[in-house]
């Protein structure tokens, strides 16, 4: 399987992001500039990282939602193939309209950056399928924009359809988001958007390998 990861003025998560994906998916994936107005034919899978995409002016990833790059992002979507967004990535991915809600500013105000636990809410998504419904896993987070909102209907109708596929584990909200939201999907279940950083949870170096499960289950590497 090929991964393809954005890179944007601002970002910085893009090195930890293509380590993770090289190191267990076996290859590294090709990297793609935020004005490129195509993506390789034969990626199957598109990470968006994190950062500090245009220093975060106007809204964490206005600007970034832009740019030429995610019109090729939105054609791949629409054709099926994955698409990740960690972080500010998620936030992209949120100001191009292509997941639901919106993240506003931490409830304390505060940028937090701490280790947190992350409840599997969803295990049958490509993302997810190396976890077990209910599994508690630990994640750092590291940002200022993470609360995530969306209105009454919205919420309902995410909740309903099983969208919701990371809550922070009870006690562990660091900023607020409605119904202790970590990370959503698209009806479709092809576009995945979380706050929580697994790619740096990925290896003993990390103190911990829980994030690999997310990589394993989009790269399709799961072990037998
Ligand atoms: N680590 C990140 O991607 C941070 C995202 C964004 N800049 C924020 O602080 O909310």
């Amino acid at each position: 399987m090929k991964s393809a990861v954005v890179q944007l003025p601002g970002l910085n998560r893009d090195r930890d992001m293509i380590a993770a994906l090289t190191k267990i998916g076996g290859k590294a994936p090709v990297t793609v500039w935020q004005t490129e107005t195509e993506i390789p034919a034969d990626v199957d899978l598109i990470v968006i990282p994190g950062g500090f995409s245009y220093g975060d002016y106007l809204r964490c990833g206005a600007i970034a939602a832009r740019m030429p790059v995610m019109q090729a992002i939105k054609a791949k979507a629409e054709a099926g193939v994955k698409v990740l967004g960690v972080c500010n990535g998620f936030q992209i991915l949120l100001e191009a309209g292509m997941l639901p809600g919106a993240l506003m500013r931490n409830a304390s105000l505060k940028f937090v950056c701490k280790e947190i636990r992350l409840e599997v809410t969803n295990a049958e998504t490509d993302f997810t399928r190396a976890y077990e419904k209910g599994q508690i896993l630990r994640c750092p987070v590291a940002h200022h924009d993470g609360n995530f909102f969306a209105d009454a209907e919205t919420a309902a109708r995410i909740e309903g359809n099983g969208q919701v596929v990371f809550r922070y584990a009870e006690g562990t909200n660091p900023n607020g988001s409605l119904n202790d939201i970590a990370g959503v999907i698209n009806e479709r279940g092809n576009v995945l958007g979380m706050m929580p950083h697994p790619e740096n949870l990925i290896e003993a170096a990390h103190g911990g390998s829980d994030g690999r499960g997310l990589f394993a289950s989009a790269l399709d590497v799961i072990a037998a």
